[in-house]
C-alpha cells in the first residue's frame, strides 16, 4: 500500500548532519524539540537557524513556504521536506535514532503519550500562548495584528486549571503519561517555560507539579535548555 519507504525514514548519520531546525533558541515550543534532540543525542546532527519572531520573520513568504502555519520550530531535512509541529517532529526524531524512548513502545503507551501530549498543549501550553499573544504585548504591534484581551485572559485561566489537572495526575504517577519520561513530560515542561516567560506563576498548591518540575530539571536535556541565555531580538 505504501510502497518503498521514503528516504526520510532511512537514517544516515552523514545525511542527518544536514538536518536544519528553524527556531528561536529559548522559545517554549522550540524548547520541546531541543530537549527531544538532547534526549536522543541528536544535537550534533542538526544546524540551528534562528528566526526572529519579534521582527515577524516567521510570517514572511520565505518562511511560510516552509511552514504554512508560520510557527516555530520547523525541521528541514536534506531532501527539502519540512516537518512542523513539535509533536510530529518529536515522533520523527524518536523513530530516527534507536529504539523509541519518548513516544512509547507498545500500542497503549503510544496512545497514552499522544493523548497526554495533546492535553498538555490544549490545557496548558497553547492556552498560555494565547494569553501571551492576546492579553500581553506579545511579539509587538507589528506581529500581533489582532488581539482579544478577554479571550487571552480566559485562556490564562484555562491554563491555571490545566496546571491543577496535571498536579492531580502527578499525585498518582511519576510522569505525565505514566511510569516513564516521555514526549508528554516535554510538552508540560514547555508549558512551564512559557508560564515563566509571561510571568504566570504555577499555583503554590500544585505541590506535585512543582516537585515533578524540580525532578525534570535533574535531566541534562532540560537543564541545558533552561540554561540557554535568550538572544537579543
Ligand atoms: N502547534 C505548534 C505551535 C508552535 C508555536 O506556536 N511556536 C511559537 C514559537 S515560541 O513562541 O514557542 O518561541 C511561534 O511560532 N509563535 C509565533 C506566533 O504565534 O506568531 C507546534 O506545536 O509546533
Amino acid at each position: 500500500m505504501f510502497g518503498r519507504t521514503p528516504d526520510i525514514f532511512a537514517f544516515d548519520a552523514n545525511k542527518a548532519a544536514a538536518m536544519k531546525i528553524y527556531d528561536w533558541p529559548t522559545g517554549p515550543y522550540p524548547a520541546r524539540v531541543r530537549i527531544a534532540l538532547a534526549e536522543k543525542n541528536l544535537q550534533s546532527s542538526v544546524e540551528f537557524v534562528p528566526v526572529n519572531l519579534w521582527k515577524g520573520e516567521h510570517k514572511r513568504l520565505a518562511f511560510l513556504a516552509r511552514n504554512y502555519s508560520g510557527t516555530l520550530p520547523v525541521l528541514e531535512l536534506d531532501n527539502g521536506i519540512c516537518l512542523a509541529e513539535c509533536t510530529a517532529i518529536t515522533v520523527y526524531l524518536d523513530a530516527l535514532a534507536g529504539e523509541p524512548t519518548l513516544t512509547g513502545r507498545t500500542p497503549l503507551e503510544k496512545g497514552v503519550i499522544q493523548m497526554m501530549t495533546k492535553r498538555a498543549e490544549i490545557e496548558m501550553l497553547d492556552a498560555i500562548s494565547v494569553y501571551f499573544h492576546h492579553a500581553t504585548p506579545g511579539l509587538g504591534p507589528d506581529v500581533e495584528v489582532y488581539q482579544n484581551q478577554e479571550w487571552g485572559l480566559r485562556q490564562r485561566d484555562k491554563a491555571l486549571r490545566g496546571m491543577h489537572y496535571f498536579d492531580g495526575v502527578l499525585r498518582k504517577q511519576p510522569f505525565i503519561a505514566g511510569d516513564a519520561f516521555s514526549m508528554a513530560d516535554i510538552a508540560v515542561i514547555g508549558g512551564f517555560i512559557f508560564a515563566k516567560a509571561v510571568e504566570l506563576p504555577i499555583p503554590q498548591e500544585c505541590e506535585a507539579l512543582l516537585t515533578w518540575f524540580a525532578r525534570m530539571q535533574e535531566r541534562p536535556s532540560v537543564r541545558a535548555q533552561l540554561a540557554i541565555v535568550p538572544p537579543k531580538h
